[in-house]
């Protein structure tokens, strides 16, 4: 069943005297539970479509269907992970994971039970009362997802999550994330300039071309789970994506 839909999304910003035109016209149907990974030459727009996916940022044409009905702004079915930055320093971990629950009102004893399911989902456990400047970067970042997944969205929009990380921890995250996505069977919409990353995680990978940008060719990922990086018959995907994208990169340069 198709849950998200984006049908013709435009989008222009104003530059001093310029209008640029972002996204030309952007169409893309995601199932139910898919994972779909958007790669795309830098500046093409990828950033500005998740933040109108999550009705952060508004669009000039087009619409954004969710269950076939028209988004009109923020949603909780409908949550953005945004970097470990965005985690609030005064605040212990479970209280950070607990935060969007406090704020919908839910009672106490009931948040920390959830809490507690997502802080050991993502081996933080024991971390459940330091502070988040106690923790390294990849633990944040698991704040951060553990903080979006205790609100149980149908959708997660992810923003290059992983950019900010060491290539060992990324490797656990890579990993981690297509559990987290197995068990919890969340529909994710992940912005990634890593094609790498893109083939491990996505069941399908949608490349954007460059400026006004639109989705130049969608491709799926047929493979067993869980993947890693190193996996040669990976290759052949990562290929073909770097393909398609090669020309949208120079173009922009
Ligand atoms: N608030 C804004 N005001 C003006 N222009 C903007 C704004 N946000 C984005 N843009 C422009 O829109 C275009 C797309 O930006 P966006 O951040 O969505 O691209 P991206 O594909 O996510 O890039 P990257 O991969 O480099 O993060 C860029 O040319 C950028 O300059």
């Amino acid at each position: 069943m198709v849950n998200l839909e984006a049908r013709n999304v435009v989008k222009h910003f104003q530059h001093d005297k310029y209008r640029l035109k972002a996204l030309g016209g952007i169409n893309l149907k995601v199932e139910d539970g898919e994972f779909v990974c958007l790669v795309g030459p830098s500046g093409c727009g990828k950033s500005t479509f998740l933040r109108i996916v999550a009705g952060m940022d508004t669009m000039d044409e087009g619409e954004i269907l969710f269950d076939g009905k028209p988004v009109t702004g923020t949603g909780p079915e409908r949550i953005m992970v945004f970097q470990e930055g965005a985690l609030f320093p005064w605040l212990k971990v479970s209280d950070n994971v607990e935060f969007g629950l406090k704020m919908a009102g839910v009672p106490k004893d009931e948040r920390t039970e959830i809490s507690r399911r997502y802080l050991d989902m993502m081996q933080l456990t024991d971390f459940a009362d330091s502070y988040t400047y106690q923790l390294s970067t990849g633990m944040k970042q698991r704040v951060a997802i553990a903080r979006a997944l205790v609100m149980d969205p149908d959708v997660l929009l992810m923003d290059e999550p992983f950019a900010a990380l060491d290539a060992q921890t990324r490797d656990l995250l890579l990993v981690e994330m297509q559990l987290i996505w197995t068990r919890t069977k969340k529909t994710i919409l992940f912005v990634t300039h890593n094609v790498s990353e893109a083939v491990v995680l996505g069941s399908r990978v949608a490349v954007f071309s460059g400026r006004p940008s639109v989705i130049k060719k969608e491709i799926s990922i047929d493979y067993k789970r869980p993947r890693i990086p190193e996996d040669g018959d990976l290759m052949k995907y990562q290929q073909d994506i770097l393909a398609e994208l090669r020309p949208e990169v120079k173009k922009g340069k």
